[in-house]
């Protein structure tokens, strides 16, 4: 199987495994937004982690499946290929990209899917489908230029460059540069602090950010408002409020 989903301790770790580089061929696709819709509803999981392995995060669409497709074949097979990363980036909990290695194409668009980037110190992330006389087709014209700017997206997009980690780190691709070896065991304690946090809250935080990414001001202040206020209706709300005056400044924190 090219796409596991392992569960431990709340953290979900969904693994790429199709060597040599994870390239992205539909069924893995497809199981991608199988288990990313699992993860989504699964109540053993609090948390993703989205995982390439030691070597590789993915080096994009397989270039070698998607020759063999004529223009009519890719108009049927496009929506799919975005809904299944929109399934992960849809998923209603902290999501953490694990990058090792390369990141492109595809790879660096379902990187993009997360809420957080660990990049690996030996990472490469980029879009090079201008390459192949293509754009990026899984959201990365959308989310890259809402994550680190249009001008800063369209010069990637424009030149099909690679970023290495310390750059991509200074765009505000990655969130956080690590030694290679350390970059799973860093996602997912980062995944494993979030998923002590208050999910429901958590849950509330993501979609107001995302939905407000997607539309005007006014809707996106009345899903914050809506949000805010069922949130008072929360055990996690009245348990929090108490340990600050209880427990004063020593209250428990989730990270
Ligand atoms: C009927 C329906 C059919 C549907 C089919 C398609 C579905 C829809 C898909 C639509 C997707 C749209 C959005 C995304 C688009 C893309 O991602 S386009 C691809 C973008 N990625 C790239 O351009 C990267 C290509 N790879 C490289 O540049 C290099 O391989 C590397 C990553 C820089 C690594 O170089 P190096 O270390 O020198 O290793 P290589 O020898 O090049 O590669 C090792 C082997 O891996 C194979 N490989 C690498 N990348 C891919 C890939 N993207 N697809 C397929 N195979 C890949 C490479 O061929 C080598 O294989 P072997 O020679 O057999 O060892």
């Amino acid at each position: 199987m090219t796409v596991t989903l392992e569960v431990a301790d709340g953290v979900g770790t969904l693994r790429l495994d199709r060597p040599p580089m994870n390239a992205l061929d539909v069924a893995t696709q497809d199981r991608i937004k199988e288990l990313a819709e699992e993860a989504a509803h699964r109540t053993d999981v609090r948390a993703v982690v989205v995982y390439g392995g030691e070597k590789v995060f993915a080096a994009g669409a397989d270039i070698k499946e998607m020759r063999a497709m004529d223009h009519t074949a890719m108009i049927l097979r496009a929506r799919a290929l975005q809904d299944s990363f929109t399934a992960v980036a849809r998923i209603p909990k902290p999501v953490v990209a694990a990058v090792t290695g390369y990141a492109l194409g595809g790879g660096c668009e379902l990187a993009l899917c997360a809420d957080f980037r660990v990049a690996g110190d030996n990472a490469k992330l980029g879009q090079p489908e201008i390459l192949l006389g293509l754009i990026p087709g899984a959201g990365g014209t959308q989310r890259l230029a809402r994550l680190i700017g249009p001008s800063r997206a369209k010069d990637l997009i424009f030149t099909g460059r690679q970023v290495g980690a310390d750059e991509a780190l200074a765009l505000g691709l990655v969130d956080r540069v690590v030694p290679a070896a350390e970059v799973y065991e860093q996602a997912r304690a980062w995944a494993a602090a979030l998923a002590r946090g208050p999910a429901l809250a958590l849950r509330a935080a993501k979609e107001s950010v995302d939905t407000g990414l997607e539309t005007d001001l006014d809707t996106g202040l009345a899903v914050e408002r809506n949000w805010f206020a069922g949130l008072f209706a929360t055990e996690d709300r009245e348990r929090g409020m108490r340990s600050f005056v209880e427990e004063g400044p020593g209250r428990a924190k989730f990270l």
